[in-house]
């Protein structure tokens, strides 16, 4: 089945992510591609649009990089979002300047004219009864010249040309970040764009989606044997669910105890498993195995590779085992994975060369090249949300499949510099009584849990001493911190307003229970600029 389908051209932005979460919103299937693909890949990608991102650089720098010319040469619709606009206007003999302000934050424009892009959108109006509309600006250039045939649909003092277009062409650019949510009604945008002016079709949903993932599925593994990476996450278990429904009994999952799980986390997956996946599991106790490997190194990178090649060490050992097992089973040929899209795009693997890597996801940047396996990742091309929707179509349990995120480094992030057992077995159960109070405190206001009200909370070792007073005697032990965060994409996130009480309770629970530890710190740093997990 061939859907409609979106081209994202990335310029580096931190958040062209978020263009095509808000396109999948609008239910249109859209993929990023950095920005200097060729000539060749932009015409058989066949897009139904094409958007431009935002980028850190400006146009008129020496090298720059510019959108293949076969974008605008396709006769296909094409959005041009902050430097998008600027590359758009230059290459196509407009004129970009550094403005003498920098613009960051809100503002508002005055829409002009009767554009398709901004069709109903109208926030107020002016004394003139001129509609304006709320956006998010981040920019120091503009363009200041407009390319022929092409027309001012927004403006504001400190940038005329706010947004531009040549209807005929059907070529749009807004110098504001209609992806970001400040930008009131930047999905409406994001949705005239794609939905009207390019006329994609709203036809990537879930439920739907399942048939056409296992004919996939079935075609790409045939007879051959899958194992998967189970880890209980919800990515893992719904392409678990989603392979099973292909393939049946061609599918062994295996479940990693690397040591650096949550209190109890290995039998609690077992556990969910049993009786509602149909598929079966088989539990690896690498505890030592990884420790060992883990052993003297502090470098969060490091670690990071050292985790993802030693699950790879486990996988192979285990499909190999299966063949040796004489139950029948060929051995397997795949590795199943629950990657989705965000782990792809933050290790780089989407990106333009320009974006830094800030880290390597375990399951992408982490594989060692030499794999000796095929990779089966379902899931690849979808959002968190998408992989949500996709778990409840299935049947899998709504408790599982909102569960927070555990990453696949598990406690090795959440244990700075080196990674020692006995710093595990102390957090393991620092960190159980702050989930445990946040699962058993209900907020007045809203009536539900903070562990539905927060998107991912969790404690980190700190491998530092102090001095603190218990009974009548000294200690001097190690400090965790608590860190709980809202956010709806990962991208960018607020540390949680957990009720003092709350915080309260969970520091004493824990300095008093878990001795060791003496001191309870709470993390009130966002995302950015810090990052959700400390390494
Ligand atoms: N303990 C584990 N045992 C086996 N495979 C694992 C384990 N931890 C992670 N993986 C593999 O790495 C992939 C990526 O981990 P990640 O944490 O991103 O996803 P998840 O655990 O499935 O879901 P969630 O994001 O909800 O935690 C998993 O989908 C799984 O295939
Ligand atoms: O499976 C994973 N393997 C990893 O290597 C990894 N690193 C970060 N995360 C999760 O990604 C989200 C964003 O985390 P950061 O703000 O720390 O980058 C948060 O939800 C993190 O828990 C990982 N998940
Ligand atoms: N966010 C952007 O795309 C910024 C583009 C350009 N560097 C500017 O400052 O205007
Ligand atoms: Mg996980």
């Amino acid at each position: 089945m061939s859907h409609s389908k979106i081209l994202i051209l990335d310029f580096g932005s931190q958040v062209t992510q978020l263009i095509a979460r808000r396109v999948r919103e609008a239910h249109v299937y859209c993929e990023i591609h950095p920005c200097d693909v060729s000539d060749d890949f932009v015409k058989q990608f066949a897009a139904d649009g094409i958007i431009l991102s935002g980028s850190h650089a400006s146009v008129y720098e020496e090298e720059t990089d510019k959108a293949p010319q076969s974008v605008f040469e396709l006769g296909v619709p094409v959005l041009g979002i902050c430097y998008g606009m600027q590359t758009m206007a230059q290459q196509l003999g407009g004129k970009v300047e550094a403005g003498s302000k920098r613009e960051f934050g809100y503002a508002q424009v005055r829409a002009r004219g009767h554009s398709a892009l901004f069709r109903d959108i109208q926030d107020a109006t002016n004394a003139e009864g001129h509609g304006l509309i709320d956006v998010w600006m981040s920019h120091g250039d503009k363009v200041t010249e407009l390319p022929t045939g092409f027309n001012v649909i927004a403006s504001n003092d400190t940038t005329p040309i706010a947004a531009m277009a040549d209807e005929s062409r059907k070529f749009y650019a807004v110098q504001f970040h209609p992806e970001v949510t400040h930008t009131r009604q930047g999905q409406a945008m994001l949705e005239r764009f794609v939905l009207d002016i390019c006329a994609a079709k709203p036809d990537w949903i879930m439920g739907d989606y399942i048939t056409e993932a296992v004919a996939k599925i079935k075609a790409q593994v045939g007879d051959e044997e899958v194992i998967l990476g189970l880890s209980g996450g919800v990515d893992s278990s719904v392409a678990a669910a989603l392979i099973h429904r292909a393939i049946g009994d061609q599918l062994t999952c295996v479940f990693v105890d690397h040591g650096l799980l949550r209190l109890n986390e290995g039998d609690m997956v077992m556990e969910m498993f049993a009786g509602r996946l149909h598929a079966k599991v088989i539990r690896v106790d690498a505890t030592e195995q990884f420790m060992s490997k883990l052993a003297g190194v502090s470098d969060p990178e490091a670690k990071r590779k050292i985790i993802g090649a030693e699950f790879v060490e486990v996988f192979k050992a285990e499909a190999a085992k299966l063949k040796a097992s004489g139950t029948g089973h060929k051995g397997a040929t795949f590795l199943a994975q629950g990657t989705i899209y965000p782990d792809v795009i933050e290790s780089g693997g989407a990106k333009s060369k320009k974006a830094v890597t800030i880290k390597s996801h375990h399951n992408v940047g982490g594989l060692p090249e030499q794999l000796g396996l095929k990779l089966l990742e379902p899931l690849r091309d979808l959002f968190k949300d998408e992989v949500r929707e996709l778990g409840v179509a299935l049947g899998l349990p709504r408790d599982m499949v909102y569960r927070h995120p555990f990453p696949g480094p598990g406690l090795g992030v959440r244990i700075l510099g080196e990674v020692k057992r006995e710093y595990a077995l102390l957090l393991q159960r620092a960190d159980a009584i702050f989930i445990e109070e946040l699962r058993n405190t209900v907020d007045v206001e809203t009536g539900k849990t903070w562990y539905d009200l927060t998107s991912q909370a969790f404690t980190v070792f700190l491998p530092v001493k102090s001095v603190g007073v218990m009974g009548d005697g000294r200690t001097y032990d190690y400090v965790v911190a608590l860190r709980a965060v809202v956010t709806s994409d990962f991208m960018t996130a607020h540390w949680a307003e957990l009720p003092y009480s709350l915080l309260g309770k969970v520091s004493n629970r824990i300095i008093n229970e878990v001795r060791g530890i003496n001191r309870v710190v709470y993390d009130i740093s966002g995302k950015p600029p810090a990052t959700i997990e400390w390494e």
